[in-house]
Protein backbone atom coordinates (compact mmCIF):
# COMPACT_ATOMS: atom_id res chain seq x y z
CA UNK A 1 0.00 0.00 0.00
CA UNK A 2 1.17 3.58 -0.79
CA UNK A 3 1.91 6.18 2.09
CA UNK A 4 -1.46 7.90 0.70
CA UNK A 5 -3.70 4.96 1.33
CA UNK A 6 -2.36 4.72 5.10
CA UNK A 7 -2.42 8.30 5.26
CA UNK A 8 -6.26 8.25 4.06
CA UNK A 9 -6.31 5.01 6.31
CA UNK A 10 -5.41 7.03 8.98
CA UNK A 11 -8.17 9.92 8.46
CA UNK A 12 -10.63 7.51 8.48
CA UNK A 13 -9.66 5.95 11.85
CA UNK A 14 -8.94 9.27 13.79
CA UNK A 15 -12.77 10.75 12.50
CA UNK A 16 -14.61 7.04 13.01
CA UNK A 17 -12.89 7.28 16.34
CA UNK A 18 -13.46 11.27 16.82
CA UNK A 19 -17.43 10.52 15.76
CA UNK A 20 -17.46 7.66 18.43
CA UNK A 21 -16.32 10.04 21.31
CA UNK A 22 -18.89 12.30 20.55
CA UNK A 23 -21.46 10.07 20.31
CA UNK A 24 -19.80 9.21 24.14
CA UNK A 25 -20.87 12.78 25.06
CA UNK A 26 -23.97 12.31 23.98
CA UNK A 27 -24.98 9.43 26.19
CA UNK A 28 -23.25 10.71 28.94
CA UNK A 29 -24.74 14.54 28.69
CA UNK A 30 -28.55 13.06 28.99
CA UNK A 31 -27.55 10.19 31.66
CA UNK A 32 -25.43 12.88 33.84
CA UNK A 33 -28.25 15.55 33.02
CA UNK A 34 -30.82 12.85 34.45
CA UNK A 35 -28.62 12.28 37.84
CA UNK A 36 -27.78 15.45 38.67
CA UNK A 37 -30.44 18.10 37.29
CA UNK A 38 -33.56 19.00 38.95
CA UNK A 39 -33.24 17.41 42.50
CA UNK A 40 -35.35 18.36 45.16
CA UNK A 41 -33.80 21.06 47.25
CA UNK A 42 -33.15 19.52 51.36
CA UNK A 43 -35.63 21.51 53.61
CA UNK A 44 -34.17 19.69 56.63
CA UNK A 45 -33.12 21.99 59.19
CA UNK A 46 -29.38 22.15 59.77
CA UNK A 47 -26.50 21.64 62.64
CA UNK A 48 -25.26 25.05 61.77
CA UNK A 49 -27.31 27.95 60.08
CA UNK A 50 -26.78 28.47 56.93
CA UNK A 51 -24.23 31.12 55.18
CA UNK A 52 -25.24 34.21 54.43
CA UNK A 53 -24.88 35.51 51.01
CA UNK A 54 -23.97 38.96 49.02
CA UNK A 55 -25.72 38.59 45.42
CA UNK A 56 -24.09 41.73 42.97
CA UNK A 57 -26.33 42.42 40.26
CA UNK A 58 -24.82 44.27 37.78
CA UNK A 59 -27.30 46.26 35.88
CA UNK A 60 -27.03 48.00 32.67
CA UNK A 61 -30.20 49.36 30.97
CA UNK A 62 -33.47 47.85 30.94
CA UNK A 63 -36.03 45.29 29.24
CA UNK A 64 -39.76 44.58 29.23
CA UNK A 65 -39.18 41.14 32.12
CA UNK A 66 -36.32 43.68 34.29
CA UNK A 67 -38.47 44.49 37.18
CA UNK A 68 -40.16 41.02 37.33
CA UNK A 69 -36.89 39.51 37.15
CA UNK A 70 -34.99 42.15 39.97
CA UNK A 71 -38.43 41.13 41.89
CA UNK A 72 -37.56 37.45 42.36
CA UNK A 73 -34.34 38.38 44.25
CA UNK A 74 -36.81 39.67 46.63
CA UNK A 75 -38.95 37.03 47.44
CA UNK A 76 -35.80 34.14 48.02
CA UNK A 77 -36.66 31.79 50.71
CA UNK A 78 -33.07 32.00 52.41
CA UNK A 79 -32.39 33.31 55.63
CA UNK A 80 -29.86 36.01 55.36
CA UNK A 81 -28.87 37.43 52.10
CA UNK A 82 -27.86 41.34 50.65
CA UNK A 83 -28.84 42.66 46.89
CA UNK A 84 -26.14 44.71 45.92
CA UNK A 85 -27.34 46.44 42.64
CA UNK A 86 -24.64 48.02 40.76
CA UNK A 87 -25.45 50.56 37.80
CA UNK A 88 -22.75 52.48 36.37
CA UNK A 89 -24.38 55.03 34.26
CA UNK A 90 -26.12 57.52 36.57
CA UNK A 91 -29.23 58.06 34.02
CA UNK A 92 -29.54 54.96 33.53
CA UNK A 93 -33.26 53.92 33.67
CA UNK A 94 -32.28 50.51 35.72
CA UNK A 95 -32.28 52.52 38.61
CA UNK A 96 -35.92 53.87 39.28
CA UNK A 97 -37.00 50.33 38.94
CA UNK A 98 -34.20 49.25 41.13
CA UNK A 99 -35.44 51.84 43.48
CA UNK A 100 -38.83 51.56 43.15
CA UNK A 101 -38.38 47.09 44.08
CA UNK A 102 -36.53 48.40 47.25
CA UNK A 103 -39.62 50.91 48.72
CA UNK A 104 -41.48 47.95 47.79
CA UNK A 105 -39.36 45.60 50.21
CA UNK A 106 -38.42 47.47 52.72
CA UNK A 107 -37.48 44.71 55.12
CA UNK A 108 -34.87 42.89 52.34
CA UNK A 109 -31.49 44.33 52.68
CA UNK A 110 -30.76 46.39 49.59
CA UNK A 111 -28.19 48.81 48.22
CA UNK A 112 -27.83 50.24 45.16
CA UNK A 113 -24.16 51.27 43.65
CA UNK A 114 -23.62 54.12 41.09
CA UNK A 115 -20.82 54.62 38.95
CA UNK A 116 -19.00 51.63 38.69
CA UNK A 117 -15.25 51.62 39.40
CA UNK A 118 -12.40 51.04 37.05
CA UNK A 119 -10.19 48.68 37.78
CA UNK A 120 -9.62 47.25 34.61
CA UNK A 121 -11.32 46.90 31.15
CA UNK A 122 -14.04 43.93 31.25
CA UNK A 123 -17.04 46.99 32.21
CA UNK A 124 -19.29 44.24 33.93
CA UNK A 125 -16.38 43.93 36.64
CA UNK A 126 -15.99 47.61 36.86
CA UNK A 127 -19.77 48.15 37.36
CA UNK A 128 -19.54 45.21 40.05
CA UNK A 129 -16.49 46.62 42.00
CA UNK A 130 -18.11 49.01 44.57
CA UNK A 131 -21.08 46.70 45.27
CA UNK A 132 -17.92 44.07 45.87
CA UNK A 133 -16.35 46.17 48.08
CA UNK A 134 -19.20 46.89 50.02
CA UNK A 135 -20.32 42.43 50.65
CA UNK A 136 -20.52 41.65 54.09
CA UNK A 137 -21.09 38.25 53.79
CA UNK A 138 -18.89 35.09 53.27
CA UNK A 139 -20.41 33.58 49.93
CA UNK A 140 -20.63 36.40 46.59
CA UNK A 141 -23.12 35.97 44.35
CA UNK A 142 -23.04 37.41 41.05
CA UNK A 143 -25.90 37.02 39.61
CA UNK A 144 -26.70 39.30 35.62
CA UNK A 145 -29.51 40.70 34.78
CA UNK A 146 -31.47 38.63 32.84
CA UNK A 147 -31.79 35.79 35.50
CA UNK A 148 -35.32 35.02 37.04
CA UNK A 149 -34.82 33.09 40.89
CA UNK A 150 -36.96 30.45 41.81
CA UNK A 151 -37.87 30.86 45.69
CA UNK A 152 -35.19 28.34 46.63
CA UNK A 153 -32.62 28.78 43.61
CA UNK A 154 -30.39 30.35 46.14
CA UNK A 155 -30.81 27.42 48.53
CA UNK A 156 -29.98 25.07 45.72
CA UNK A 157 -26.56 27.02 45.07
CA UNK A 158 -25.66 27.01 48.29
CA UNK A 159 -26.67 23.40 49.17
CA UNK A 160 -23.97 22.69 46.13
CA UNK A 161 -21.11 24.47 48.17
CA UNK A 162 -19.81 21.14 49.62
CA UNK A 163 -16.18 20.97 51.37
CA UNK A 164 -14.18 21.01 48.91
CA UNK A 165 -16.09 23.15 46.58
CA UNK A 166 -15.44 27.04 45.85
CA UNK A 167 -17.67 27.80 43.23
CA UNK A 168 -21.40 26.51 42.26
CA UNK A 169 -22.15 27.92 39.06
CA UNK A 170 -25.73 27.47 37.53
CA UNK A 171 -25.60 25.97 34.14
CA UNK A 172 -27.49 28.18 31.27
CA UNK A 173 -31.01 28.12 30.16
CA UNK A 174 -33.96 29.79 29.59
CA UNK A 175 -37.09 30.48 30.88
CA UNK A 176 -40.47 30.10 28.79
CA UNK A 177 -40.95 32.61 26.51
CA UNK A 178 -43.03 33.26 22.74
CA UNK A 179 -41.74 33.50 19.36
CA UNK A 180 -39.03 31.93 17.53
CA UNK A 181 -36.12 33.53 18.62
CA UNK A 182 -37.36 32.35 22.20
CA UNK A 183 -37.34 28.98 20.82
CA UNK A 184 -34.22 29.19 19.25
CA UNK A 185 -32.72 30.31 22.52
CA UNK A 186 -33.92 27.15 24.28
CA UNK A 187 -32.69 24.50 21.62
CA UNK A 188 -29.15 26.20 22.13
CA UNK A 189 -29.11 26.27 25.13
CA UNK A 190 -30.60 22.47 26.17
CA UNK A 191 -28.87 20.94 23.33
CA UNK A 192 -25.20 21.79 21.71
CA UNK A 193 -24.86 23.60 25.21
CA UNK A 194 -26.04 21.36 27.86
CA UNK A 195 -24.01 18.63 26.38
CA UNK A 196 -20.98 20.46 26.43
CA UNK A 197 -21.28 21.88 29.80
CA UNK A 198 -22.97 18.92 31.49
CA UNK A 199 -19.98 16.37 30.33
CA UNK A 200 -17.06 19.53 31.09
CA UNK A 201 -18.75 19.47 34.79
CA UNK A 202 -18.82 15.73 34.87
CA UNK A 203 -14.99 15.76 33.55
CA UNK A 204 -14.00 18.58 35.98
CA UNK A 205 -13.47 20.75 32.64
CA UNK A 206 -13.81 24.69 33.39
CA UNK A 207 -16.62 25.75 31.32
CA UNK A 208 -18.20 28.31 33.56
CA UNK A 209 -20.39 30.86 31.65
CA UNK A 210 -20.55 33.54 34.53
CA UNK A 211 -24.57 34.51 34.64
CA UNK A 212 -24.99 32.97 37.80
CA UNK A 213 -22.52 31.62 40.31
CA UNK A 214 -21.64 31.46 44.24
CA UNK A 215 -18.43 31.93 45.03
CA UNK A 216 -16.43 31.59 48.74
CA UNK A 217 -15.37 35.26 49.63
CA UNK A 218 -12.20 33.97 51.68
CA UNK A 219 -11.17 32.70 48.59
CA UNK A 220 -11.47 35.82 46.16
CA UNK A 221 -9.91 37.74 48.92
CA UNK A 222 -7.21 35.28 48.86
CA UNK A 223 -6.70 36.16 45.12
CA UNK A 224 -6.81 39.61 45.14
CA UNK A 225 -10.71 40.41 44.91
CA UNK A 226 -13.17 40.27 41.58
CA UNK A 227 -10.85 43.27 39.88
CA UNK A 228 -8.06 41.13 39.45
CA UNK A 229 -10.19 39.58 36.35
CA UNK A 230 -10.42 42.91 35.00
CA UNK A 231 -7.99 42.77 32.53
CA UNK A 232 -10.07 39.90 30.40
CA UNK A 233 -13.37 40.21 28.94
CA UNK A 234 -14.02 36.34 30.04
CA UNK A 235 -14.15 37.08 33.86
CA UNK A 236 -16.07 34.11 33.98
CA UNK A 237 -13.56 31.21 32.78
CA UNK A 238 -10.91 33.07 34.66
CA UNK A 239 -12.27 33.06 37.93
CA UNK A 240 -13.10 29.36 37.55
CA UNK A 241 -9.64 28.95 36.67
CA UNK A 242 -7.90 30.75 39.45
CA UNK A 243 -10.96 28.60 41.89
CA UNK A 244 -9.32 25.42 40.36
CA UNK A 245 -5.79 26.79 40.59
CA UNK A 246 -6.54 27.09 44.63
CA UNK A 247 -7.28 23.76 44.69
CA UNK A 248 -11.10 24.23 44.82
CA UNK A 249 -13.71 21.98 42.86
CA UNK A 250 -16.16 23.58 41.36
CA UNK A 251 -20.15 22.58 40.54
CA UNK A 252 -22.61 22.66 38.51
CA UNK A 253 -26.11 23.31 40.86
CA UNK A 254 -29.03 21.52 40.43
CA UNK A 255 -31.28 23.90 38.91
CA UNK A 256 -30.30 25.46 35.36
CA UNK A 257 -29.92 29.32 35.36
CA UNK A 258 -33.20 30.87 33.68
CA UNK A 259 -32.57 33.80 31.70
CA UNK A 260 -35.59 35.74 30.88
CA UNK A 261 -34.45 38.88 29.27
CA UNK A 262 -37.47 40.53 27.67
CA UNK A 263 -35.86 41.36 24.66
CA UNK A 264 -35.49 38.04 22.43
CA UNK A 265 -33.92 38.53 18.77
CA UNK A 266 -32.33 36.17 16.80
CA UNK A 267 -29.91 38.79 15.55
CA UNK A 268 -28.77 40.04 19.19
CA UNK A 269 -28.50 36.24 20.29
CA UNK A 270 -26.28 35.44 17.55
CA UNK A 271 -24.25 38.39 18.13
CA UNK A 272 -23.97 37.11 21.71
CA UNK A 273 -23.20 33.86 20.44
CA UNK A 274 -20.30 35.27 18.28
CA UNK A 275 -19.19 37.19 21.12
CA UNK A 276 -18.23 34.41 23.14
CA UNK A 277 -17.12 32.15 20.43
CA UNK A 278 -14.52 34.53 20.40
CA UNK A 279 -13.57 34.31 23.66
CA UNK A 280 -13.31 30.46 23.19
CA UNK A 281 -10.90 30.70 20.64
CA UNK A 282 -8.60 33.22 22.38
CA UNK A 283 -8.38 31.37 25.61
CA UNK A 284 -8.47 27.88 24.66
CA UNK A 285 -7.39 27.65 20.67
CA UNK A 286 -8.20 23.84 20.49
CA UNK A 287 -11.80 24.73 20.26
CA UNK A 288 -11.13 26.27 16.90
CA UNK A 289 -10.59 22.83 15.37
CA UNK A 290 -12.76 20.88 17.95
CA UNK A 291 -16.02 23.08 17.70
CA UNK A 292 -16.78 22.96 14.20
CA UNK A 293 -15.67 19.18 14.31
CA UNK A 294 -18.16 18.51 17.04
CA UNK A 295 -20.78 20.22 14.82
CA UNK A 296 -23.45 17.05 13.98
CA UNK A 297 -23.14 18.19 10.23
CA UNK A 298 -19.29 18.13 10.21
CA UNK A 299 -18.58 14.96 11.96
CA UNK A 300 -21.64 12.95 10.54
CA UNK A 301 -19.52 14.41 6.67
CA UNK A 302 -16.18 12.82 7.98
CA UNK A 303 -17.49 9.67 9.79
CA UNK A 304 -19.59 8.98 6.72
CA UNK A 305 -16.78 8.90 4.29
CA UNK A 306 -14.70 7.06 7.10
CA UNK A 307 -16.64 4.58 7.44
CA UNK A 308 -17.13 4.11 3.79
CA UNK A 309 -13.52 3.90 3.60
CA UNK A 310 -13.31 1.25 6.52
CA UNK A 311 -16.72 -0.81 6.48
CA UNK A 312 -17.28 -0.08 2.77
CA UNK A 313 -20.73 1.33 4.29
CA UNK A 314 -22.83 3.14 2.54
CA UNK A 315 -22.20 7.30 3.46
CA UNK A 316 -25.30 8.30 2.78
CA UNK A 317 -27.54 6.25 4.19
CA UNK A 318 -25.04 6.50 7.35
CA UNK A 319 -25.03 10.26 6.93
CA UNK A 320 -29.00 10.33 7.46
CA UNK A 321 -29.28 8.09 10.23
CA UNK A 322 -26.12 9.92 12.06
CA UNK A 323 -28.42 13.23 11.64
CA UNK A 324 -31.92 11.40 12.79
CA UNK A 325 -30.14 10.53 15.89
CA UNK A 326 -28.32 12.99 16.73
CA UNK A 327 -31.99 14.89 16.21
CA UNK A 328 -33.52 12.71 18.89
CA UNK A 329 -30.78 12.80 20.84
CA UNK A 330 -30.99 16.27 21.38
CA UNK A 331 -34.88 16.10 22.04
CA UNK A 332 -34.09 13.68 24.92
CA UNK A 333 -31.67 16.15 26.47
CA UNK A 334 -33.62 19.19 25.88
CA UNK A 335 -36.36 17.69 27.64
CA UNK A 336 -34.37 16.62 30.48
CA UNK A 337 -33.07 19.93 30.63
CA UNK A 338 -36.52 21.30 30.38
CA UNK A 339 -38.15 18.33 33.15
CA UNK A 340 -41.34 19.49 31.79
CA UNK A 341 -43.31 20.43 28.82
CA UNK A 342 -41.29 22.14 26.35
CA UNK A 343 -43.71 25.37 25.28
CA UNK A 344 -43.12 24.76 21.39
CA UNK A 345 -44.43 21.45 19.41
CA UNK A 346 -42.45 19.34 17.64
CA UNK A 347 -42.50 21.09 13.99
CA UNK A 348 -41.03 24.16 15.68
CA UNK A 349 -38.42 21.97 17.16
CA UNK A 350 -37.45 20.69 13.51
CA UNK A 351 -37.45 24.44 12.73
CA UNK A 352 -35.28 25.41 15.11
CA UNK A 353 -32.80 22.77 15.25
CA UNK A 354 -32.48 22.65 11.61
CA UNK A 355 -31.57 27.03 11.74
CA UNK A 356 -28.92 25.84 14.40
CA UNK A 357 -27.21 23.10 13.49
CA UNK A 358 -26.86 25.51 10.24
CA UNK A 359 -25.88 28.65 11.65
CA UNK A 360 -23.41 27.27 14.24
CA UNK A 361 -20.75 26.27 11.78
CA UNK A 362 -21.42 30.09 9.96
CA UNK A 363 -21.26 31.45 13.56
CA UNK A 364 -18.20 30.14 14.14
CA UNK A 365 -16.38 31.22 11.16
CA UNK A 366 -17.69 34.65 11.23
CA UNK A 367 -16.72 34.84 14.75
CA UNK A 368 -12.98 33.88 13.72
CA UNK A 369 -12.84 36.42 10.58
CA UNK A 370 -13.64 39.01 12.70
CA UNK A 371 -11.78 39.58 15.99
CA UNK A 372 -13.12 42.45 17.29
CA UNK A 373 -15.19 42.02 20.21
CA UNK A 374 -18.74 43.91 20.65
CA UNK A 375 -20.31 44.07 23.89
CA UNK A 376 -22.89 46.54 24.81
CA UNK A 377 -21.81 49.67 24.74
CA UNK A 378 -18.19 49.07 23.94
CA UNK A 379 -15.50 47.12 21.37
CA UNK A 380 -12.48 45.07 22.19
CA UNK A 381 -9.79 43.04 20.61
CA UNK A 382 -8.52 39.99 22.71
CA UNK A 383 -4.84 38.73 22.59
CA UNK A 384 -3.56 35.22 23.01
CA UNK A 385 -4.73 34.45 26.30
CA UNK A 386 -7.81 36.09 26.67
CA UNK A 387 -6.32 39.37 27.75
CA UNK A 388 -8.29 42.66 26.50
CA UNK A 389 -7.93 45.51 25.60
CA UNK A 390 -10.65 48.50 24.62
CA UNK A 391 -10.19 49.70 20.66
CA UNK A 392 -13.10 52.23 20.69
CA UNK A 393 -14.79 54.50 23.03
CA UNK A 394 -17.78 53.76 25.07
CA UNK A 395 -20.81 53.88 22.35
CA UNK A 396 -23.89 56.16 23.84
CA UNK A 397 -27.30 54.64 23.72
C1 LIG B 1 -14.31 13.77 21.59
C2 LIG B 1 -14.12 15.03 22.36
C3 LIG B 1 -14.74 16.18 21.69
C4 LIG B 1 -14.72 17.44 22.48
C5 LIG B 1 -15.58 18.42 21.77
C6 LIG B 1 -15.61 19.75 22.40
C7 LIG B 1 -16.44 20.60 21.52
C8 LIG B 1 -16.78 21.92 22.11
C9 LIG B 1 -17.94 22.43 21.40
C10 LIG B 1 -18.60 23.52 21.77
C11 LIG B 1 -18.18 24.37 22.90
C12 LIG B 1 -19.37 24.95 23.57
C13 LIG B 1 -18.96 25.50 24.90
C14 LIG B 1 -20.15 25.95 25.60
C15 LIG B 1 -19.91 26.68 26.89
C16 LIG B 1 -19.16 27.93 26.76
C17 LIG B 1 -20.00 29.18 26.73
C18 LIG B 1 -19.09 30.35 26.65
O1 LIG B 1 -18.46 30.54 25.65
N1 LIG B 1 -18.98 31.13 27.71
C19 LIG B 1 -18.04 32.24 27.77
C20 LIG B 1 -18.79 33.53 28.09
O2 LIG B 1 -19.46 33.47 29.28
C21 LIG B 1 -17.00 31.93 28.82
O3 LIG B 1 -16.17 33.01 28.97
C22 LIG B 1 -16.22 30.70 28.42
C23 LIG B 1 -16.17 29.65 29.18
C24 LIG B 1 -15.47 28.35 28.88
C25 LIG B 1 -14.89 28.11 27.54
C26 LIG B 1 -14.14 26.81 27.41
C27 LIG B 1 -14.99 25.71 26.90
C28 LIG B 1 -14.24 24.42 26.85
C29 LIG B 1 -15.20 23.31 26.67
C30 LIG B 1 -14.52 22.02 26.44
C31 LIG B 1 -15.44 20.92 26.79
C32 LIG B 1 -14.97 19.59 26.41
C33 LIG B 1 -15.84 18.56 27.03
C34 LIG B 1 -15.26 17.21 26.91
C35 LIG B 1 -15.69 16.35 28.04
C36 LIG B 1 -15.06 15.01 28.07
O1 LIG C 1 -20.91 47.09 29.87
C1 LIG C 1 -21.49 46.24 30.52
C2 LIG C 1 -21.93 45.02 29.96
C3 LIG C 1 -22.61 44.12 30.74
N1 LIG C 1 -22.85 44.38 32.04
C4 LIG C 1 -23.58 43.40 32.87
O2 LIG C 1 -23.01 42.13 32.70
C5 LIG C 1 -24.01 41.13 32.67
C6 LIG C 1 -23.88 40.27 31.44
O3 LIG C 1 -24.03 41.07 30.30
P1 LIG C 1 -24.73 40.56 28.97
O4 LIG C 1 -26.06 40.02 29.31
O5 LIG C 1 -24.62 41.65 27.98
O6 LIG C 1 -23.72 39.47 28.45
P2 LIG C 1 -23.69 37.88 28.48
O7 LIG C 1 -24.94 37.26 28.92
O8 LIG C 1 -23.17 37.48 27.19
O9 LIG C 1 -22.61 37.68 29.62
C7 LIG C 1 -21.98 36.45 29.83
O10 LIG C 1 -20.90 36.30 28.95
C8 LIG C 1 -19.74 37.05 29.14
C9 LIG C 1 -19.22 36.86 30.54
O11 LIG C 1 -18.11 37.65 30.74
C10 LIG C 1 -20.30 37.14 31.51
O12 LIG C 1 -19.87 36.90 32.83
C11 LIG C 1 -21.48 36.33 31.27
O13 LIG C 1 -22.43 36.69 32.18
C12 LIG C 1 -25.35 41.86 32.77
O14 LIG C 1 -25.83 41.78 34.06
C13 LIG C 1 -25.02 43.28 32.38
O15 LIG C 1 -25.87 44.21 33.01
C14 LIG C 1 -22.41 45.55 32.64
O16 LIG C 1 -22.60 45.75 33.84
N2 LIG C 1 -21.74 46.45 31.86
Amino acid sequence: MSPMIYTLYGFAIFFFVFWCGIWFLHILAISYGKIKLHRKVSLLPRETPLPSVSILKPLMGVDPNLAQNLETFFTLNYPVYELLFCIEDKNDPAIAIVNSLMEKYPLVDAHLFLGGSVVGVNPKINNMQPGYEAAKYEYIMISDSGIRMKDDTLLDMVQHMTEKVGLVHQMPFTCDRDGFAATFEKIFFGTVQSRIYLTADLAGINCHTGMSCLMRKNVLIEMGGIQIFGCYLAEDFFMAKAFTDYGWKMTISSQPAMQNCGTCNITSFQARLTRWAKLRQAMVPSMILLEPLSECMVVGGFASWAVNMLFHWDSLVFYLVHILLWFLSDWILLSVVQNGSLPFNKFDFVVGWVFREFSGPYLFLHALWNPAIRWRARVYKLAWGGVAYEIAPKIKS
